[in-house]
């Protein structure tokens, strides 16, 4: 533990993480990256070890389909402007969660998927791999859970956009803690 009131390593990766929401460069994103990055991700906590998520990788070579696909489920005069954007990363990671009806299991694993996808974020972000996590509306369309076989017990918690970068996006400061921190006086 540190106790010298210097920033460590793990401090100053998550102050440092930023979304990378464009500016990608050409290099391509592979599967193999993704996997070694995942594997270490999963070690987020995760409430009776359900580990209640699931990967649908889009590498580039297929991200024109899927974009195309993804942006036909819009309405005609938005679909040209959606596949462009989808077209804009180098690949994404589609992150599936399990879904239980009951609603302290689904928070329980909606907690853990975030944990997970902050891992993940923050260890692509330790390779100047850029990530950043889209909750657009089509992660919520039944027409694209259907073309990616989403099942009806599952959940897009969201697409991660992903591409290398050069330029690191401007810090996004946040509020200081005082501001949010109260103490039980009772
Ligand atoms: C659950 C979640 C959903 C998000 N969805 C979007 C999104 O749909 N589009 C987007 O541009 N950014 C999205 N973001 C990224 C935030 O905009 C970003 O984290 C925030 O502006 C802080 O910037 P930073 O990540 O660079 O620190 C999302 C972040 C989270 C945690």
């Amino acid at each position: 533990m540190n106790t010298t009131g210097k920033k460590t390593a793990l401090a100053k990766a998550i102050r440092e993480r930023r979304s990378v929401k464009k500016g990608y460069n050409d290099k391509a994103v592979t599967e193999e990256v993704i996997l070694d990055l995942l594997e270490d991700a999963v070690w987020a906590p995760t409430h009776g070890l359900r580990q209640p998520w699931r990967f649908i990788f889009v590498g580039p070579e297929k991200l024109g389909t899927f974009a195309k696909k993804i942006a036909s489920t819009y309405p005609e005069e938005r679909q040209q402007n959606r596949e462009d954007y989808l077209n804009e990363p180098n690949a994404i990671l589609v992150v599936v969660m399990d879904e239980p009806e009951i609603p302290k299991q689904w928070e329980e694993n909606y907690g853990a998927v975030a944990s997970m996808i902050q891992n993940f974020w923050l260890l692509a972000w330790e390779r100047q791999l850029g990530a950043v996590w889209k909750t657009n509306p089509h992660i919520y369309d039944p027409k694209v859970k259907e073309i990616l076989n989403i099942g009806d017990e599952e959940k897009i918690v969201g697409f991660v956009h992903l591409g290398y970068f050069d330029e690191q996006p401007a810090l996004k400061e946040r509020l200081p803690i005082t501001e949010k921190f109260t103490r039980f006086e009772g």
